[in-house]
């Protein structure tokens, strides 16, 4: 069965081609594995482009195709956003794309796919912590296949226009975290260390999203659930039932960030721990929602010095994905301090769901931006994102071996 070796070299701190000439190529050679091909990517995108063409190259292989990425979560974003986007030539013409198998080497900023299929056990990892994905291939462990959340951004109905697609395996998100991702790219040459990134937060933590959303059951659920702090469990959404499954969620939001397949975005920031703990049984997206108006000591007002008032709630949220993913757990009391124990509402809303749609308010410019697994894409004035998660079939799509 033919290997590729795909290693983005510019990603992380840049030292993703060292790491492969000291530790996996040799690996791999001392298991009989010889690399039909080695690509290092030489532009953005490049990626998708390379996997293409050796799908082409090897079109008499009926096997599943094995592929070990040396990268962080947007070079796996540019192979399956590239992939279902195009029709392969030759003597693959029209045929069915195979499973693609990924050996992960996080060589990445966050690696959140990676760090999600191996928590690392402390910030300090080793080599043998980042070779784990590629040992389980060597030892033939079963790859895990990939779920995909699919948004369509749909322009307004009289500009009859296709809807734009982004694919993601790990996050899509609006509100704040769509923000600081749109931000910190402006930001990149004035600040090029990690820091950019907290800049743009601290420059969005006042504001709040207008938006309608609607959270779509997953097929074989048939409702929305939501997590239940006080049994620990996901529990029927209260405004979900069988015959009418689809829930309304007004804002404003400060935050909206749905995952697949991972439980954190960074090695210690576990924004969706659940996905991990109470694991999906099909394709679903695990959505936090925060929205600011939930507070009882806000009594509908969306002022500046309401926004002001509520950044110490949102720095304890986003702190508490960083202890643990203990956020999901915190309640107001009637005074509206946000606690750790009683029956107060939720400060976040976790849903677990087949799917959502966002519909930005016009007016809300910010309310426009949508993250994909890090690529920022723009909703047209009028138009929405529709997103949904999925299964590959067997034996095609994606997999992971973990
Ligand atoms: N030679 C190259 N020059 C410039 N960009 C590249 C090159 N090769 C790949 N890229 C781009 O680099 C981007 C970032 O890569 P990637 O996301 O894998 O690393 P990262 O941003 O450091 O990690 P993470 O996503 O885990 O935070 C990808 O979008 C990819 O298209």
């Amino acid at each position: 069965m033919p290997l590729l070796v795909i290693c983005n070299p510019v990603c992380g701190d840049g030292t993703a081609k060292a790491l492969f000439e000291a530790h996996v190529l040799p690996l791999l050679e001392k298991h009989g594995k010889g690399v039909y091909k080695l690509v290092e990517t030489t532009v953005d995108a490049h990626a998708g482009i390379a996997l293409a063409q050796f799908l082409e190259s090897t079109a008499t292989s009926k096997d599943q195709v094995n592929v070990i990425l040396g990268s962080g979560d947007g070079t796996l974003h540019d192979i399956v956003n590239y992939l279902p986007s195009i029709q392969l030539t030759g003597d693959r013409a029209g045929k069915p794309f195979p499973r693609i198998h990924f050996s992960l080497v996080p060589c990445g900023t966050a690696n959140a796919l990676y760090s999600s299929l191996f928590p690392p056990p402390s910030s300090d990892v080793d080599i043998a912590y980042r070779l784990q994905s590629v040992t389980s291939f060597l030892e033939s462990k079963p790859a895990i296949p990939l779920s995909v959340a699919i948004t369509n951004l749909s322009s307004p109905p009289f500009a009859r226009k296709r809807p734009q697609t982004a694919v993601s395996s790990v996050v899509t998100s609006t509100a704040l975290h769509a923000s600081i991702l749109h931000d910190s790219e402006a930001l990149r040459k004035e600040i090029p260390s990690m820091e950019r990134f907290k800049v743009a937060a601290r420059n969005n933590s006042t504001k709040w999203y207008t938006s309608s959303v609607k959270l779509l059951p997953a097929p074989s659920i048939g409702v929305v659930e939501i997590y239940d702090p006080t049994t620990k469990t996901f529990i029927p959404h209260a405004e979900s039932v069988l015959d009418d499954p689809i829930v309304d969620v007004e804002g404003p939001f400060a935050y909206f960030l749905s995952t697949v397949n991972v439980d954190r975005l960074e090695p210690q920031f576990r924004i969706t721990p659940l996905s991990r703990t109470i694991p999906p049984s099909e394709a679903t997206c695990d959505i936090i929602i925060l929205r600011p108006l939930r507070d009882p000591s806000n009594d509908w007002d969306e002022s500046p010095e309401a926004r002001e008032a509520f950044v110490a709630k949102l720095w304890l949220v986003l702190g508490g994905a960083y202890s643990n993913g203990a956020h999901i757990d915190l309640r107001y009391n009637e005074e509206g301090e946000i606690v750790t124990e009683g029956d107060g509402p939720t400060v976040v809303e976790y849903v677990r769901c087949g799917g959502w749609e966002w519909s930005p308010d016009d007016m809300d410019p910010s309310a426009h931006f949508l993250c994909s697994d890090g690529a920022i894409f723009h909703i047209e004035q009028g138009g929405r994102a529709v997103c949904s998660a999925a299964t590959p079939q067997e034996g095609a799509g994606f997999a992971v071996y973990a």
